[in-house]
């Protein structure tokens, strides 16, 4: 049944009368504090997937909060994981179903990070909403709810049964998803078309749809030299010390322009293909805009086109920290005993995690053996995702460039994304149907950084487009 404007206008409206409800809702969902990366916040995590079932059960859906198993800690701890909420809301077997996944965790935040507020209080300062979650993912998230909440209180029928699948692992690699999604084999069976909206924008000011992610290997390297910490004046100089040596090794994994230099990496790299440089020079993007907007201090190419792949279809290897190792304030004399290394790979088609792990660890003992030290050394692969690649020709994504060209008058983009979302590929293989990334936030918005927000012109928009895909959505019957 083809719908008249009027419908889409009334719903535009309602949402547009209802803005600070929603904003308030968002508020409420940011001030619990589920950062899934820190095990003392894996209560907030639990509370997190109670709120969610709650709002779901709100909008008339049948909610379950499925057990996630058990997390085992590199130090031996175990955890229970935070339930998966999964939900359905109608059963027509006159209609298609759409299944929506998002997250409701976040990346660890606090105020000292050099975050203007408090991170877990939402703020508005110029139109911007502040907060950790506000934009990953718990904007989006909720952006869902309140758009079938409109299309119910404007007596609008769903035209499509929707299921949902929200975790509370996602930032610290989907533990348990994938194999409660494999216990639940049943209740993915029905599903039609898959929906995400947990990306950004390519910019500030034009919308875009998604249909390839980077997946993610994560890696920590060990390296030991004493039973405990030791004095640098007493022992400095007659031991081998740990940080210098990891230093040593992590230094040498990439060259100054992004490279990775890790043998038999590159080698895994697809060969770009003539039809896909032809993609890259209609993408609207600017990196000039993209440097500044950064504060970077340069850019490892000079074209929009290189910049664009080093993104998308390469690989990056990024470090991210050290555990053990000395980063307060003031100046402390102390040898670390025992430092951990902490990097990562994106990754891109062909690499698979299984061959990237091999490699990795191979040349990293292989480098460590030249190093000469009688130190303690040791590489563990900590969680991977998979790499992404989907079909933008497909429906799912024609109805989604209909509901955003109604919201912003503009045909979106397409584009791929250099992040990671672990679960994605398994929902395509689950269902055997196409998956999209229907992003509502936008590139400046600071996800896993201080400062992060969503524009309330996003999140009230974007609630409008995703209240639009799922009326365009129903047009595909
Ligand atoms: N919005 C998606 C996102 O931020 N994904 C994370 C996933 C991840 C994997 N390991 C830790 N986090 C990302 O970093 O891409
Ligand atoms: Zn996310
Ligand atoms: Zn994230």
């Amino acid at each position: 049944m083809v719908l008249g404007n009027e419908v889409y206008d009334k719903v535009f409206r309602s949402i547009d009368v209802n803005a600070d409800k929603f904003v308030e809702v968002l508020e409420e969902a940011v001030a619990i504090v589920s950062i899934s990366a820190e095990p003392e916040h894996r209560d907030d995590c639990v509370k997190m997937s109670h709120w969610a079932k709650a709002k779901l059960e709100s909008i008339g859906a049948t909610a379950e909060l499925v057990d996630a198993g058990i997390q085992h800690l590199h130090d031996g701890t175990q955890l229970p994981l935070p339930p998966i909420v999964f939900a359905q809301l109608g059963k027509d077997p006159k209609k298609k179903t759409l299944l929506v996944y998002g997250h409701l965790d976040v990346q660890p935040a606090k105020k000292e990070d050099g975050w203007n507020t408090d991170p877990f209080v939402l703020t508005e300062i110029d139109g911007k909403l502040f907060g950790r979650g506000s934009t990953d993912d718990k904007g989006p998230v909720i952006g869902w709810i309140h758009a079938i909440r409109t299309l119910q209180e404007n007596g609008i029928d769903l035209p499509i049964n929707m299921k949902f699948v929200f975790e509370c692992m996602e930032e610290a690699g989907s533990e348990g998803l994938d194999e409660a999604l494999h216990n639940r084999k049943d209740f993915l069976q029905d599903v039609d078309f898959t929906c995400i909206s947990d990306n950004y924008w390519l910019g500030k000011k034009k919308p875009c749809l998604t249909y390839g992610l980077r997946g993610i290997s994560y890696f920590f390297v060990k390296v030991e030299c004493a039973k405990q910490d030791l004095h640098s004046g007493c022992y400095g100089g007659s031991i081998h010390e740990a940080l210098p040596d990891l230093l040593w090794v992590l230094s040498q994994l990439t060259n100054i322009d992004g490279t990775i230099n890790i043998e038999g990496l590159n080698e895994m790299v697809a060969p770009v293909t003539d039809d896909e440089k032809e993609i890259y020079p209609k993408i609207d993007f600017c990196i000039k805009e993209y440097q500044n907007d950064l504060g970077a201090h340069g850019l490892t190419r000079k074209t929009k086109e290189e910049i664009l792949m080093r993104r998308w279809r390469f690989p990056s290897l990024s470090l991210h920290g050290v555990e053990g190792a000395f980063d307060g304030p003031g100046s402390k004399t102390v040898i670390p005993a025992k430092v951990t290394g902490k990097f990562s790979i994106r990754t891109v088609p062909n690499m698979t995690p299984e061959k990237v792990d091999e490699v990795v660890v191979a040349h990293l003992n292989k480098l460590w053996a030249t190093r000469g030290s009688p130190n303690r050394f040791e590489v563990i692969p900590q969680h991977a995702g998979r790499v992404w690649l989907s079909d933008p020709n497909h429906p799912n994504f024609q109805a989604g460039a209909k509901a955003m060209k109604r919201v912003f008058d503009v045909e979106p983009d397409l584009t791929r994304e250099g992040g990671s979302i672990p679960v994605t590929l398994s929902f395509q293989e689950l269902t055997g149907k196409n998956v999209m990334l229907l992003p509502i936030g936008a590139c400046d918005d600071m996800a896993h950084s201080q400062n992060e927000k969503i524009n309330r012109r996003n999140y009230i928009e974007g609630t409008k487009v995703l209240a639009a895909y799922l009326l365009e959505l129903g047009e595909f019957q």
